[in-house]
């Protein structure tokens, strides 16, 4: 008799549970499956709107993209809240760095991305069929991180680039995906293009996602992310060998502002923050 109340009482407790997490899990992954086919679908919709109007690879798509990309924020329930707007109107070219949480950041980057701006992107992307296809089209400049030697080559182009052609830049610092609740030490790529391109440095800080996107939790739902753009960092005077130190100066100041941005208490890191 004994043994059946365990029995019933793991039944109530536990098939409630395994059928909650299962259903979790399925609409957690239904949910990137579904972001993922609408990127590819209004990427396809917006390549021929690309190639009519500006017959090739040119940042001007970068504007029709956009436009189709913020559609996407009112199908999952995503919120944007910017600060500091008037920080992008600069003249001329910048390096914009940001923090990378996930692949749902494309969002984000749409919703306040400048105009005449392109990003930097591993070039796996550029074989991500009708997406792949769109950031070609768009201007993206691809740069393979496991021969640094080649992406510090691309990048030396990307500085003349971006004062021939007046362009902004935005770079990921982190170099990868994070979606710890936490900012992963910066690369230094950024901030050596900023140098070799003597232009300033724009910070932009998207508060964190945990709340309402976390993987490991298999957690997706709707909510609001705070954006802060910072005022821009001037380099002038700044020489090669002090490119550890703004490094880390910017990641300190990113930090402070992802920690308040996100409503957690700021805990300073002692170590050197840059990568290597
Ligand atoms: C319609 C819907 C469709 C949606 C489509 C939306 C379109 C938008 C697309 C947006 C795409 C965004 C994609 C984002 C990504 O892919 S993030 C991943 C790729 N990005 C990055 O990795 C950028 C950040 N990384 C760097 O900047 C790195 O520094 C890098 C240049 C890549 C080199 O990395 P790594 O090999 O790991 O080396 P280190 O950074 O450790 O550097 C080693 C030493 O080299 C020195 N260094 C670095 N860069 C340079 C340079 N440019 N010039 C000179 N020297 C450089 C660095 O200082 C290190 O030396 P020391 O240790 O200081 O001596
Ligand atoms: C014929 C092949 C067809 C393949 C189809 C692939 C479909 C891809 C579908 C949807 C992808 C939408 C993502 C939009 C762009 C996301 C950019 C991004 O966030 O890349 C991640 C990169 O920053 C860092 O990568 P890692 O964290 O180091 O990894």
């Amino acid at each position: 008799m004994d043994l059946w109340w365990v029995f019933l009482y793991t039944m109530v407790i536990f098939v409630p549970f395994l059928l909650i997490q299962i259903s979790s899990t399925f609409k957690f992954h239904f949910k990137i499956i579904s972001y993922c086919i609408l990127c590819v679908t209004l990427s396809t919709l917006a390549a021929p709107v690309c190639l009519l109007k500006n017959g090739g690879r040119t940042v001007d798509n970068m504007r029709i993209i956009r436009a189709f990309v913020r559609t996407m924020k009112y199908v999952f329930g995503l919120r944007y809240e910017v600060k500091g707007l008037e920080n992008f109107r600069i003249d001329g070219p910048c390096v914009i760095v940001s923090n990378h949480q996930s692949v749902l950041d494309m969002m984000g980057l749409m919703e306040i991305l400048p105009d005449r701006c392109v990003q930097i992107a591993k070039r796996e992307l550029m074989f991500a069929g009708s997406v792949g296809l769109i950031t070609y089209l768009g201007g993206v400049i691809y740069i393979n991180r496991k021969q640094t030697r080649d992406a510090k080559s691309i990048m030396a182009g990307v500085a003349r680039a971006m004062t021939d052609d007046n362009l902004k830049v935005w770079v990921y610092p982190e170099g990868t995906r994070n979606n710890s609740g936490d900012l992963l030490p910066f690369k230094k790529g950024a901030f050596h293009l900023a140098l070799q391109a003597k232009v300033p440095i724009i910070p932009v800080v998207y508060s964190s996602y945990t709340s309402f996107y976390d993987r490991k939790k298999s957690l997706f739902s709707g909510g609001i992310i705070k954006v802060e753009i910072l005022p821009k960092i001037d380099i002038s005077g700044v020489k090669e060998a002090d490119i550890a130190d703004l490094t880390d100066r910017c990641f300190h100041e990113m930090r402070r502002v992802f920690f308040r941005l996100s409503g957690k208490p700021y805990t300073p890191i002692k170590q050197n923050a840059s990568s290597k």
